[in-house]
C-alpha cells in the first residue's frame, strides 16, 4: 500500500546493508519514525482516510532521503524504519529532522492533535562498523529514542 519494504524486506535489507557497511568500514544510520496519534486520526476521519494519510506520509518520508542506497521500510502499523548506509551521526540526525519536517509539511488536518496537523515522532542511532553489537540493537535503541520523543510531547526528534 505504501510502496515501502515490509517487515520481511526490512530484515533482508538490514542484513544486506549492514554487511555492506561492515565491508566498507562505514557507519550505518538508522531512523525510526511513527505517526503521532494515528489511532485518533483513524477514529475521527475513518480508516480509508487513514490509509491515504499513511501513503502520503510514506511518500514524504521517502522524499526526505537523498541517496539511492537508502532503505525505507514499513515496520508494521504506522511505524517506518530508514537505513542510511555510510551516514555518520550528524548527517543521520539531519535526515531524521528532515523526515519529521516532511511529515508535518504535508499539512494533513488532525483536529485531535495539539499541532492541528498530522505529525510524527522520530528516533535515530548509528551502527559503527567497529561495534561488536548487531545493527538490530541500534534499531531497538532508535525505537527507544522514538518513544522518548513521544513522551516529551511528540512531533520531535530524539537520538544519539
Ligand atoms: N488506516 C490504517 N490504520 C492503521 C494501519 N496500520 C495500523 N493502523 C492503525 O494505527 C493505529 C496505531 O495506534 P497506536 O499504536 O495506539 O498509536 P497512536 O495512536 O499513533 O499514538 P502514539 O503513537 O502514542 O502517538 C491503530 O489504530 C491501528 O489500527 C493501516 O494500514 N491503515
Amino acid at each position: 500500500m505504501t510502496g515501502c519494504r515490509n517487515y520481511r524486506g526490512l530484515t533482508e535489507d538490514t542484513a544486506r546493508v549492514s554487511r555492506q557497511c561492515k565491508d566498507e568500514d562505514a557507519p550505518l544510520g538508522v531512523i525510526t519514525c511513527d505517526i503521532d496519534l494515528f489511532k485518533q486520526f483513524n477514529d475521527r476521519y475513518g480508516h480509508p482516510a487513514g490509509d491515504v494519510c499513511l501513503q502520503r506520509v510514506a511518500s514524504a518520508l521517502r522524499g526526505a532521503l537523498f541517496s539511492a542506497g537508502d532503505v525505507l521500510a514499513r515496520a508494521g502499523g504506522e511505524e517506518f524504519v530508514a537505513l542510511l548506509p555510510r551516514l555518520p551521526a550528524k548527517a543521520t540526525q539531519v535526515v531524521a529532522e528532515r523526515m519529521r519536517l516532511a511529515a508535518v509539511a504535508l499539512g494533513i488536518p488532525h483536529s485531535d492533535s495539539s499541532f492541528g496537523v498530522v505529525a510524527a515522532s522520530v528516533g535515530w542511532g548509528v551502527h559503527l562498523a567497529s561495534a561488536d553489537s548487531e545493527v538490530e540493537q541500534v534499531i531497538a535503541a532508535a525505537d527507544a529514542a522514538l518513544y522518548l520523543a513521544k513522551d516529551r510531547g511528540r512531533n520531535q526528534v530524539v537520538g544519539g
